[in-house]
């Protein structure tokens, strides 16, 4: 009946924050690494004392599973006559904090408590405030950036986030190899603590990079040979490279802003002729040729961006337009990473 199932469409999106505390709860309990270290799949009171859990909460343990297993993130299984338990599966394991792709960084920060406020200010921000200012800085008085330079701890989650996302770069790192080779130097623009640096560093030696980011980031970040840290100002100007690579930068700026860091990378690479190359790693919507869950996330991700940064996602043709309109010439996208694309673009 019609108006039934628009009620429970209606009711299931209130909801949906509960299943995204629930798996941040999963995350803090450390139940992915309790059932990775046990080598096989663990009951609801396996689980409560490998995880020290009150045994009166056993119950709401079961309940916590039953609701994260019809989301994917673990299985049942119930030999004959056995008490059921629990597996892990593909998404459970990037939970595991023992391994380079573990994502619990990503989910901590992204549901960390100083982040979800600032929503409930969006119909003010529609009405009352001017275009300039993103509903996080309507909300909070400041800067996201200016947030995290004053909270360290939240400085350190995001920081180790970007890091966590940056080992996922490294398996695709291999399918997009050919992209880097032949290039004597590099600058990683927005490269924060050096996550993707030094895994193209350790991919290919003697390639020069370059860490660029705000002088308080890079402070304190020893450089080496051939892996560098220099404090500066994206919007003012980038050291000279054969490339630059801006990975998940630009969605955190508008289409003015980009164009800046976009000219500034064109003068960058201008000493390598027709050579030059800047590589953009960042999220292409594609709504017509993705499946429903993966735009979900990448319109969620253009959300976030907008409230938190007043930045953007863009669409295929939104990028084509930003290329041309700093000036280069041609452009050519891979997608990498699941959710993101590789754009290669010429001068
Ligand atoms: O382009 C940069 C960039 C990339 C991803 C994310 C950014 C910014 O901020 C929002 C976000 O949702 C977020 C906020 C966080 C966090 C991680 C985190 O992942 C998300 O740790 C602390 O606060």
């Amino acid at each position: 009946y019609e108006l039934h199932d628009a009620q429970i469409h209606l009711y299931k999106h209130v909801y949906n924050f509960v299943s995204s505390m629930a798996l941040k709860s999963a995350m803090e309990l450390g139940i992915a690494d309790a059932i990775h270290s046990n080598g096989k799949p663990m009951t609801i009171s396996e689980l409560v004392s490998a995880l020290k859990l009150q045994p009166s909460k056993a119950v709401a343990l079961h309940r916590f599973m039953r609701l994260l297993t019809h989301n994917g993130f673990f299985t049942k299984t119930s030999e004959e006559g056995e008490e059921e338990a629990y597996a892990l599966t593909p998404p459970s394991k990037l939970l595991i904090r023992t391994k380079p792709t573990c994502l619990n960084t990503v989910v901590g920060g992204a549901l960390h408590p100083c982040l979800s406020d600032m929503w409930h200010a969006s119909k003010k921000w529609f009405t009352e405030d001017d275009k300039e200012l993103s509903l996080y800085e309507c909300a909070s008085g400041g800067s996201f950036w200016d947030f995290m330079n004053n909270d360290l701890q939240v400085l350190k989650i995001f920081q180790s986030a970007m890091a966590a996302d940056s080992q996922i770069f490294k398996l695709s790192l291999k399918e997009c190899r050919n992209v880097f080779e032949g290039l004597d130097s590099l600058v990683d623009v927005g490269g924060g603590t050096g996550g993707v640096a030094r895994l193209i560093h350790e991919a290919f030696p003697h390639l020069k990079c370059t860490v660029l980011d705000q002088p308080q980031v890079v402070s304190g970040l020893t450089s080496t040979e051939n892996l560098s840290f220099v404090g500066g100002d994206m919007f003012h100007s980038i050291p000279s490279s054969d490339a630059v690579l801006l990975k998940w930068v630009l969605h955190d700026w508008d289409d003015e802003h980009s164009l800046k860091i976009l000219k500034n990378c064109k003068e960058a690479i201008s000493g390598k002729g027709k050579e030059g190359k800047v590589i953009i790693i960042d999220i292409v919507i594609d709504e017509a040729g993705d499946d429903r869950e993966l735009t979900e996330l990448k319109l969620d991700y253009d959300l976030v961006m907008l409230t938190m940064f007043n930045g953007k996602e863009r669409e295929k043709k939104e990028w084509e337009k930003l290329i041309y309109d700093a000036g280069f010439s041609s452009y050519k996208i891979t997608p990498i990473c699941g959710f993101k694309s590789l754009i290669e673009v010429y001068p």
